[in-house]
């Protein structure tokens, strides 16, 4: 049996207020464990199923849930807005009889899990608190398992409620409410009396009491003015059921978690002593007020004797609990298993901020020593226990409550362990009431309150993860965070399956600490909604049930058929021999084989479905990539056309906007030239007025810069224009030049044959030829020595003046050169060619007038035919283009000349082609400015 008191602040609170009053009282949290232990010293089947007592609730926030009255925390407790403001009676009374039928419909699973209990105790106000007015009847009991509450008017839910954040009714349902004047005994009954049967066949339980401070938590557990609380009478209860039972031995302790270890002669005599020495302290210090009162027979343990059905025994102490023992007795032990006897320790331990006292080892002088602190263990399954911890043999609830009394004057509160063989523990916890910290008058205070809060609050986030793991059992489960305080620590293993608990809750109907029992109901609504865990098996009943589900290996058939007769809780490893265990062995070893198996096959499936899953998310997201890719890319592609067409329409407007300008500014300028020209005085030139704004900008700008430079650029036109002219006379002299040159090359060729010295003619016609060529090279480079002084003379007009013109003047010119260039290589060829035939004539002529007689001189006028003849001989020869180009070369200026006159100049063409060579006028050099 354990019990331990989680200490808070309205203890000490009270122990101040009470030690004024003479009334001294204590408050907190008591946690109760028992365990019991076989005589053999050997583990019993049930070392593993601990006894817990496990409150349990109705499930209000699930009925609320299910009826879709709101959502999270305000749907536990919460009255709807619609039965708040319509007609709360009728809704509420709705709301409570589904809630009834849900209830009892759900109490218990199908499944055999069991739903969390959770009871209701409300205290009644005391005189003084009648007189402040505390009475407001914010707590309204409306059936034995629902309870209303309505928001006094100065509370903060009522101001909230006024505000539409809240409503200001709220409805609860609980397994049970016991009203202010419920006796101990109806509570007891109710709540511990269950447990303590089912502890006694090894499971473990728990209780708990949650509430704000003063709400009577204590009391419940505890008891006062003479009436004894809960554990008191679950501590006489157990010992008279265990009457006859109890092993006096004090060589079985309680270890670890769950586990009893034989001690030596050494050890119990040490044992011996430290529980002498605890119970003689309590009776020289207040053990004189706890004495028990036998009326006809008290079963201590010691003497073996059984209760009987004529017990009145009663416990007082210095508190002035009273305990009559006669609702107590559970009903004989009789049910209890045959030949087994059970030894009863107690311990007795406080948690406090944060830290785990031993009270049952407290310090010579508490002033001097500082307490040492205990630490939480877990053992090898994971189920904590408090290391180091004293655990005190008792042999009687006399015994056990002088322990108790001992840990209680060590300042806070203890639990007290009783260990059994099997270890399986009764556990009362008796919580700190939650505190308003702004109410704690110091520092200290406050971090006691801070704690506390922490510790509760983590106790709700807990039962918030457990009931969410419970309702979604298909989604990953949460973390629960027992380890986030040391109280849930202590607690955990009741939540996981190694027993259950039950809670009451305590209120007071106190309007001044309405807020703060709103919220404790809050907080046990969320547990209301938990569910038990399937007990854990114990090993051999575990083994047991392996064999039963063994009918393949006939083998094992002696082994069925011997334990058919056991149950599971009551199976015990020592009845088997050695045989049978190894059978037992080898069944488990198949067993292990076997779930090995479908481990493997479960992890394959797992494997494959997470593939498959894995694989659908890779082709939908590939799917979805290219279809984003797809679109990304058509709104590229619209973005740049977009972007080119803005491109487009911006350049050709910009050019558009820009030729303008300057075809403005060529007309501006050309006027200005032509004004001046016309003039020839130079005045200012003539621009669009400034303040015109239809004119371009270009010619606005041009006005303010060229008005500087008006004088200046007057004079480079003129100039401009009278170099460009004596370019143009130039080019006509050169061209002129290049026509007669043209001219006397016919004429030379004409009188070829009238010279009779063809080899003479020939030579003399190359040179000439030469000498032409040269000249028109030279007037090519003049010529484009003119056309770069133009260039830059346009240039320099800032595109301004006839540059354009001039420069198409002398382009065609060049090409005409180019065009005569060739014209006269083809004629420079043309004159190889008359060579070559000329001088074959010669030839064929020398040779005839070798083989011929001589014959008289010819007459010029048959020389002259001869002559015409071979030449249109050649020119018969040419292709037809070089004829229409000797036709080019001769123009038709010659015919009008006499014959006459053709032969007096072409009897001296060496001088008339001298004659033509006229010194081509020196090229003044020209200093133009041409802007292009
Ligand atoms: N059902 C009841 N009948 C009569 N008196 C009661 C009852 N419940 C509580 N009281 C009295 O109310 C006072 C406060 O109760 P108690 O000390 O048990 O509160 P508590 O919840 O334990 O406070 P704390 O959280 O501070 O420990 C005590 O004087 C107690 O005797």
């Amino acid at each position: 049996m354990e019990v331990f008191k989680y200490a808070g602040v309205g203890d000490r609170w009270r122990q101040v207020e009470h030690s004024h009053t003479g009334d001294r009282r204590h408050a907190g949290s008591w946690f109760v464990k028992m365990a019991l232990a076989s005589p053999c010293g050997v583990l019993s089947d049930e070392d593993e199923c601990g006894a817990v007592f496990e409150s349990t609730a109705a499930d209000i926030g699930a009925l609320l849930r299910s009826q879709r009255f709101v959502s999270p925390l305000p749907e536990i407790s919460v009255i709807t807005p619609a039965a708040d403001s319509q007609t709360p009676t009728k809704e509420c009374g709705q709301v409570l009889s589904s809630l009834k039928s849900d209830v009892s419909r759900r109490g218990s699973a199908d499944d055999g899990s069991e739903k969390l209990k959770v009871f209701l105790r409300i205290r009644p106000l005391t005189e003084a608190e009648k007189e402040r007015g505390e009475e407001q009847g914010c707590v309204n009991v409306q059936s034995e398992d629902s309870l209303l509450l309505r928001a006094p008017k100065d509370s903060r839910n009522m101001k909230s409620a006024e505000r539409g954040v809240s409503q200001s009714l709220h409805k609860f349902t609980f397994t049970k409410i016991f009203g202010p004047q419920t006796p101990q005994q109806e509570v007891y009954d109710h709540t511990i009396r269950e447990m303590v049967r089912d502890v006694l066949h090894g499971e473990n339980r728990l209780l708990y009491t949650y509430g704000v401070t003063n709400s009577g938590k204590t009391y419940t557990i505890q008891g006062a003015g003479g009436e004894a609380g809960l554990l008191p009478r679950a501590l006489v209860s157990v010992f008279l059921k265990l009457s006859g039972r109890l092993y006096s031995a004090m060589d079985l302790k309680p270890v670890l978690s769950q586990e009893v270890r034989k001690l030596d002669a050494g050890e119990v005599r040490a044992e011996e002593m430290r529980r002498d020495a605890l119970l003689k302290e309590e009776e020289s210090t207040g053990g004189h007020h706890s004495r028990l009162r036998a009326g006809l027979s008290w079963d201590s343990g010691i003497s073996g004797l059984s209760a009987t059905s004529h017990i009145a025994t009663q416990l007082e102490d210095s508190d002035g609990i009273s305990l009559e023992t006669n609702g107590l007795c559970l009903s004989g032990g009789e049910d209890l298993e045959e030949g087994v006897q059970f030894s009863v320790w107690v311990s007795f331990y406080e948690i406090y901020n944060e830290f785990l006292y031993d009270l049952l080892d407290a310090p010579p002088s508490l002033q001097s020593r500082k307490r040492a602190t205990l630490r939480l263990s877990d053992d090898k399954h994971g189920n904590p226990y408090v290391k180091d911890l004293t655990w005190i043999q008792v042999q009687s609830a006399e015994e056990a409550w002088k322990v108790l009394k001992v840990g209680q004057r060590n300042q806070s509160f203890a639990s007290t362990h009783l260990n059994h063989n099997s270890s399986r523990r009764l556990s009362v916890c008796d919580l700190a009431g939650s505190e308003r910290c702004k109410t704690q008058p110091n520092g200290e205070r406050m971090k006691e309150a801070n704690n506390i809060n922490t510790s509760l609050l983590t106790l709700g986030r807990c039962i918030s993860a457990l009931r969410h793991n419970q309702n979604n059992k298909s989604r990953p489960p949460l973390v629960v965070p027992f380890r986030d305080s040391k109280l849930t620590r202590v607690l955990q293993s009741f939540f996981c399956g190694h027993g259950r608990s039950c809670m009451v809750v305590n209120i007071n109907s106190c309007a001044s600490t309405y807020d703060e029992t709103l919220q404790a109901l809050k907080f046990s609504a969320i547990a209301t909604q938990l569910v038990h865990g399937p007990c854990s098996k114990t090993r051999v009943a575990y083994i047991l049930s392996l064999l039963r589900e063994e009918p393949a290996h006939p083998n094992d058939t002696t082994l069925l058929e011997e334990d058919e007769e056991e149950s599971e809780e009551e199976g015990d490893i020592t009845m088997f021999d050695p045989e049978a265990l190894l059978k037992a062995i080898d069944v488990l070893k198949r067993e292990v084989l076997r779930q090995r198996q479908e481990k493997e096959e479960l992890e394959a499936q797992v494997r494959e479905e997470v593939c498959t899953e894995m694989m659908e998310v890779i082709n939908r997201m590939q799917d979805d990539f290219s279809e984003t890719l797809e679109s990304e890319r058509d709104l590229m592609e619209k973005r740049c056309e977009n972007k080119i067409n803005n491109l487009k329409s911006s350049l050709k407007k910009y050019y558009s906007q820009e030729l303008e300008e300057r075809d403005d500014e060529i007309r501006e300028l050309t006027a200005a030239l032509k004004e001046k020209e016309d003039g020839n005085i130079a005045p200012a030139p003539v621009f669009p007025p400034l303040s015109d704004v239809n004119g371009p900008r270009r010619s606005r700008r041009l006005a303010s810069t060229h008005k500087r430079d008006t004088d200046h650029e007057s004079v480079e036109l003129i100039q401009c224009k009278a170099e460009l002219e004596q370019c143009k006379a130039e080019l006509d002299l050169k061209q002129t030049e290049l026509r007669l040159k043209t001219l006397e090359l016919k004429r030379f060729q004409e009188n070829l044959p009238l010279t009779g010295i063809t080899g003479n003619l020939t030579t003399t016609a190359e040179r000439k030829l030469e000498e032409g060529q040269r000249n028109l090279k030279q007037l090519r480079m003049e010529l484009q020595t003119l056309g770069i002084k133009l260039q830059s003379g346009e240039r320099a007009c800032c595109r301004n003046t006839d540059g354009e013109k001039l420069r198409h003047a002398l382009s065609s010119a060049d090409s005409k050169l180019a065009k005569q260039d060739q014209m006269l290589v083809e004629l420079h060829t043309s004159l190889h060619l008359v060579k070559a035939e000329l001088r074959k004539k010669d030839e064929m002529l020398a040779q005839y007038q070798r083989t011929q007689p001589p014959q008289p001189p010819m007459a010029p006028g048959s020389c002259k035919k001869r002559g015409c003849g071979v030449a249109v001989a050649y020119v018969e020869n040419q292709p037809p283009e070089k004829r229409a180009f000797f036709r080019s070369l001769f123009p038709s200026r010659t015919p009008s000349k006499t014959p006459s006159r053709q032969r007096a100049e072409v009897t001296t063409p060496y001088t008339r082609v001298l004659r033509t060579r006229q010194p081509s006028p020196p090229s003044t050099p020209i200093q133009l400015r041409v802007k292009y």
